[in-house]
């Protein structure tokens, strides 16, 4: 089943069209990697098909339903969202930050539920953060950061999870490890959707890829039939080349 279809959705800012007649479908079980050169419009499909940019024209579909018409709390529960250089504006521990992915779960009053303490125990272990689940998110590196806002994104389990370069700033074995995560959420049945700059990544852990350039998609589909040295050319305005491996490719530049 398919879980979210952008359908012809054209953004414009300004005079400027940013997003220009998207339409593509993104899969429950899946994994989309989008890519493209800086300011191609990744985000702002990221956002669009988070419901938190309504569409100039066209129309956004979760299972079916118009994204408009679902409620907030709803889509909150349905869908996490977590964007390029989140912040913490505030010292809060990193537990309770985690425990914020499940708002939307929770009964509007009363204490947390034992059922969800699990969850949240879960989260931190998941990335890597049960020594930290007690610091203030505002005194960490950035690294440890982004794996707190991973694990918020994850722990309420939601059907579609949208994620903006969501290893920019890991170390390599957080990366990759934060790589597999998503796969895993993928595999567990999940519709997962990535702007990723790094291509080898995107190669190991896409199913489909998304090309963006000049707020256009200009190719989409398996991550083997749009990765190839052509497409990545044109795209980036660089000669490419793509050598498979085992566990998916390795992509070069050449000036
Ligand atoms: N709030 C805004 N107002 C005006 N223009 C904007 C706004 N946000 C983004 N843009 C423009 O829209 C275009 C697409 O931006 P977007 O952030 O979607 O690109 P991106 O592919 O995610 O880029 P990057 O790889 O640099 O993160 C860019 O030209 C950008 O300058």
């Amino acid at each position: 089943m398919t879980m979210v279809s952008v359908e012809d959705v054209t953004v414009r800012r300004g005079r400027r069209t940013v997003l220009d007649a998207a339409s593509v479908q993104f899969g429950a079980g899946r994994l989309a990697v989008v890519i493209g050169p800086n300011g191609a419009g990744k985000s702002t499909l990221l956002d669009v098909a988070a419901g938190l940019l309504p569409p100039g024209t066209g129309r956004v579909l979760l299972d079916g339903q118009s994204l408009s018409s679902l409620s907030r709390r709803e889509l909150a529960k349905r869908r996490a969202y977590l964007p390029q250089s989140p912040q913490v504006d505030w010292a809060i521990s990193v537990e309770r930050v985690v425990a914020l992915g499940l708002t939307a779960h929770l009964p509007a009053f009363g204490g947390l539920p034992a059922t969800w303490r699990e969850r949240i125990d879960l989260a931190l272990d998941r990335f890597d953060l049960v020594d930290l689940r007690d610091r203030p998110a505002t005194q960490l590196s950035g690294g440890e950061l982004a794996r707190v806002m991973l694990a918020r994104a994850t722990v309420g389990d939601p059907a579609l999870l949208i994620v903006d370069e969501p290893t920019a700033g890991l170390d390599p074995r957080h990366a990759l490890d934060a790589a597999r995560r998503l796969r895993t959420l993928a595999d567990g049945g999940c519709a997962v959707i990535v702007a990723l700059h790094d291509l080898d990544l995107a190669a190991r852990i896409a199913d489909d890829v998304v090309a963006m350039k000049n707020g256009r998609i200009e190719a989409h589909g398996l991550a083997e039939t749009v990765l190839t040295d052509p497409i990545l050319s044109d795209l980036y305005d660089i000669e490419a080349r793509v050598s498979r491996t085992a566990d998916g490719a390795t992509i070069r530049f050449h000036a």
